[in-house]
């Protein structure tokens, strides 16, 4: 059946934007506390695809999906015709992957942490030249593959993200070793305040050394958590960890980075899969790799956004499985992957927001760290990289300066890029209202931008800024639909929840712009008499 998989975001954000209309009201006064136990500010991956007879995604139209799904799901197959790698590589990278191989062999084994059961690395010793250069083949084609699929983001439009290179836009962001606190269940203004006050005992650690042993206390880092609120970043550092490898930069002893977005692995939920060709199913240019390599290799799985996942992970009772080849469902594989009955030498690096993250028994875990968005001068430097224009991005920071509650918020980075969206389209145009100060001045802006690119980039007879009646409507249906779900806390639609608001799904999927831009990123705030209404 086919289904339309539309990603909500807005659940805490009844909360949230309740608050913050408080908080506006009553402009600098203490902001009340109100309940944001997940926020979910943003989501740059929509999801409108269908599922094939065994809910394969490698049965969906390519070019639909290309421009819809910014995933780590190859949909194209970088294999050529007849099945062979296709050879990108240079002379410089052929002797890269040399290097690779040869570090991997030299490199200790790795230490058993907590779950794990010792590892074999049996294979590499024996290992026949041939069979070592088809390895290198492949890591080189993969890692090909990994950097075009890393190096442009997928925010905004299609049009506009896919120009848009991440090492130019990416900015550091704050991460820290350990874990703050519990879930807080702190109105979103608030906690953020408390936490951009930084705590003197927070120990920063650079994203690209997660697994690096920092200290003689530490042992070998095998799992990673790091936990972090909605658009703090996460999926953005997993890309860039990704690309900086892919690349030769950085962690250039592992010897395979895989990240797989637990979104994605939804769709295979019902499926049964050895990690073999789980692997096979999200990186196409692994199809030549053999189950023994898997052992020889020192692998990363990143399993991105544990939030998401659909899956109920049984750490207690499973079927253990230490065979690469066995099959079972994807929570199994998943399970005794992090556990280390699978793969006891791979690295594991999962990525959540906090309230999901209980999942992962403790013990299970080698080092916690939270990525906790931008230091203020973090911030200004993300709008300088953003802009090429610098007096644009002047004028820009220094509005934000100037607005208490949102220079708070934009310690979240996809808030910055709300506030860069939505102020770039004011100061650029010939724009007499005042700039928006407050949140919800700023997500109703947004809006209205969103509404003028959809318009844009379908055409009709109207102006760009004119709402229809057809408009009204459909976007009064699309905040019904949030609004129902957020009370009920979900963050996934299906067609069945869209039919219910009577909203029909092939004119969602017409209009799949202007939906998925709503949805994916922002609860905006319409104040209709006493109700917020949120779309
Ligand atoms: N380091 C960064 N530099 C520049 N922009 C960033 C950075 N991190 C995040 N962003 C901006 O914030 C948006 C959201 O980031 P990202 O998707 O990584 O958040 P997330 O923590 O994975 O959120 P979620 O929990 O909702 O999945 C990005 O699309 C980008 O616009």
């Amino acid at each position: 059946m086919s289904r339309l998989f539309l990603l909500n975001h807005l659940d805490s954000h009844l909360k949230m934007s309740e608050c913050v209309m408080e908080e506006e009201e009553r402009a600098e006064s203490t902001v009340s506390s109100c309940v944001s136990m997940k926020s979910d500010l943003s989501k740059d991956k929509p999801y409108n695809f269908g599922i094939g007879p065994q809910g394969s995604p490698l049965k969906m139209d390519e070019d639909r999906a290309e421009s819809t799904v910014p995933s780590w799901v190859s949909l194209k197959s970088d294999r050529s015709k007849d099945g062979g790698i296709i050879d990108f590589r240079s002379s410089e990278e052929i002797e890269r992957g040399e290097h690779i191989l040869s570090n991997w062999d030299q490199s200790a084994p790795p230490g058993e942490s907590s779950c794990s059961q010792p590892g074999s690395r049996s294979g590499d010793a024996e290992m026949k030249p041939k069979q070592r250069s088809d390895l290198q083949e492949v890591i080189e084609g993969h890692k090909m593959s990994l950097k075009r699929r890393c190096e442009h983001v997928t925010e905004g439009t299609h049009e506009a993200g896919s120009g848009t290179l991440l090492n130019k836009i990416y900015t550091e962001l704050y991460i820290t070793e350990g874990q703050s606190e519990e879930v807080d269940t702190q109105h979103e203004v608030r906690q953020l305040e408390r936490t951009s006050k930084k705590n003197i005992q927070d120990t920063p650690i650079k994203c690209q050394d997660i697994f690096k042993v920092l200290s003689e206390q530490q042992r070998h880092i095998r799992v990673v958590l790091t936990n972090g609120v909605a658009g703090v970043g996460k999926t953005f550092s997993v890309q860039k960890f990704s690309l900086d490898w892919a690349e030769g930069l950085e962690n250039q002893d592992i010897s395979l980075v895989l990240p797989l977005s637990c979104r994605e692995l939804n769709l295979i939920r019902d499926e049964q899969h050895s990690l073999l060709s789980l692997l096979h199913v999200f990186h196409p240019t692994l199809q030549k790799i053999r189950a023994e390599d898997l052992t020889v290799w020192k692998l990363l799985f990143i399993f991105d956004g544990l939030d998401e996942s659909r899956f109920s992970l049984g750490f207690n009772k499973h079927q253990v499985i230490s065979d690469v080849t066995q099959v079972s469902s994807v929570e199994v594989l998943l399970v005794n992957l992090i556990q280390g009955n699978l793969l006891p030498s791979a690295l594991i690096w999962i990525t959540s927001r906090p309230a999901a993250a209980h999942q992962i028994p403790p013990s299970c875990v080698d080092r916690i760290t939270e990525v906790r968005g931008f230091t203020d001068s973090q911030k200004e430097e993300y709008f300088r990289r953003r802009f090429s224009d610098e007096d644009l991005s002047k004028r820009i920071i220094s509005h934000i300066k100037a607005s208490r509650s949102l220079h708070i918020m934009c310690l979240i980075p996809v808030f910055c890029w709300i506030t860069a969206i939505v102020l770039e389209d004011m100061m650029t145009r010939d724009q007499r209202g005042e700039l928006p100060q407050t949140l919800t001045d700023l997500y109703s802006h947004f809006l209205r931008v969103q509404i003028k690119r959809k318009k844009q980039k379908y055409g009709g007879k109207q102006r760009p800024e004119e709402l229809t009646e057809a408009d009204k409507e459909l976007l009064l249906k699309l905040g019904r639909l949030a609004f129902e779900h957020l009370e009920k806390g979900n963050i996934m639609f299906y067609s069945e929840d869209l039919e219910r608001c009577g909203l029909d799904v092939s004119e969602v999927s017409v209009y799949s712009g202007v939906c998925t831009e709503i949805f994916k990123r922002e609860s905006v705030i319409f104040q209709n008499q006493s109700t917020a209404l949120f779309i």
